[in-house]
């Protein structure tokens, strides 16, 4: 919707009904209810008329993009990919430029990623990303900003898709800190030592700190561990209230609490609350044992 602003766009689903829907509705009644899709996006079921472009975006739930790149891979050859999706492969323990750069090697790999609500980006609210890619990518930076989405420009996509993993994580612990009562305080120590255990394996996998500090990291931890938009937040809540939560919705720090355990385990990295994570979501721990466990962890120097 916002880069309509800088020219046409084809927005690219699987399900034929869904987009005929949208191509007489003019919205997407099921993700963005309240939008009305500008007259230059073309919405199409057809993967040919949507791969004709030289930039994708591919904003997917992350543990389907494996098989689409799979699946796609001949046709997204040549082209630059721009991975909108934050979390890690749990069958690989890949990021989504890694991922890219596996599954299509003549494809340029990019991540778009930072403290940004899709509502918020389609009502037109100031929203500042990241865009990160190995190569120089001033131009791309260029073609993908518009007037209220501004973006920042990095050589470090591997610090911007761990942050954008990560985070998720962390934003569940948070809200399992609001929805059980355990206060602001609380939340507050959980996000400054869950950013120190975030950038603890990111630099250990290769990171750079400053871009742990950037919008990337540092800003959509903010974002989504105090938000109520978030859907990893108001998973945690849940979680911490003891109630139910809809299992269609997109969680993506559910499955990276799980990729991350392992692979911090398989580095030597410590990583309590994202371990922590990964048990309460899988049911194996109680809310009161979890904060036990943190607590009662030998005193240290920060
Ligand atoms: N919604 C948001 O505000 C933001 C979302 N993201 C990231 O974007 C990614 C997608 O999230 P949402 O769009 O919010 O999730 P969503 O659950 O609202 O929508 C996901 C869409 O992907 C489609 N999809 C699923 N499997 C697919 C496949 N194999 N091929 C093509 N399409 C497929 C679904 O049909 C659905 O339309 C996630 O990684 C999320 O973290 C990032 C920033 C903001
Ligand atoms: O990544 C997001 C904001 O930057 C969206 O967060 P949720 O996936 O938790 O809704």
């Amino acid at each position: 919707v916002t880069l309509a602003q800088n020219g046409p766009v084809t927005l690219w689903a699987r399900d034929a009904a869904h987009v005929a829907e949208m191509q007489s509705s003019r919205r997407n009644d099921r993700r963005l209810p309240m939008t009305v899709l500008p007259e230059n996006v073309s919405v199409t079921a057809e993967i040919e008329a949507a791969t004709q472009a030289p930039v994708l975006l591919l904003a997917m739930p992350m543990q389907q993009m494996g098989g689409f790149l799979t699946a796609h891979a001949a046709r997204l050859a040549g082209k630059t990919l721009v991975a909108c999706s934050k979390g890690i492969d749990l069958t690989t323990g890949r990021g989504p430029t890694e991922l890219i750069a596996a599954a299509c090697p003549d494809a340029r790999a990019a991540i778009l990623t930072g403290p940004s609500f899709a509502a918020d980006i389609a009502r037109g609210l100031p929203t500042a990303l990241t865009l990160a890619c190995a190569e120089d990518c001033e131009a791309l930076q260029t073609q993908l900003s518009t007037p209220t989405l501004r973006l920042y420009r990095s050589t470090d996509p591997l610090g911007a898709e761990l942050g954008g993993a990560l985070k998720n994580v962390i934003a569940i612990a948070a809200g399992v800190v609001i929805g059980a009562g355990l206060g602001d305080s609380a939340r507050a120590a959980l996000m400054t030592r869950g950013f120190a255990e975030m950038s603890r394996l990111a630099l250990r996998l290769g990171a750079r700190a400053e871009t742990l500090a950037g919008l990337s990291g540092f800003g959509d931890l903010v974002l989504t561990c105090t938000s109520a938009q978030s859907r990893n937040f108001r998973f945690g809540q849940a979680l911490g209230a003891g109630e139910d939560f809809d299992p269609t919705t997109t969680v993506e720090g559910v499955a990276t609490a799980k990729a991350v355990s392992v692979l911090a385990q398989r580095r030597g990295v410590e990583m309590p609350i994202a371990t922590m994570v990964a048990a309460l979501s899988e049911h194996r721990i109680t809310v009161s044992d979890a904060a036990q466990a943190l607590l009662s962890r030998p005193l240290k120097e920060e």
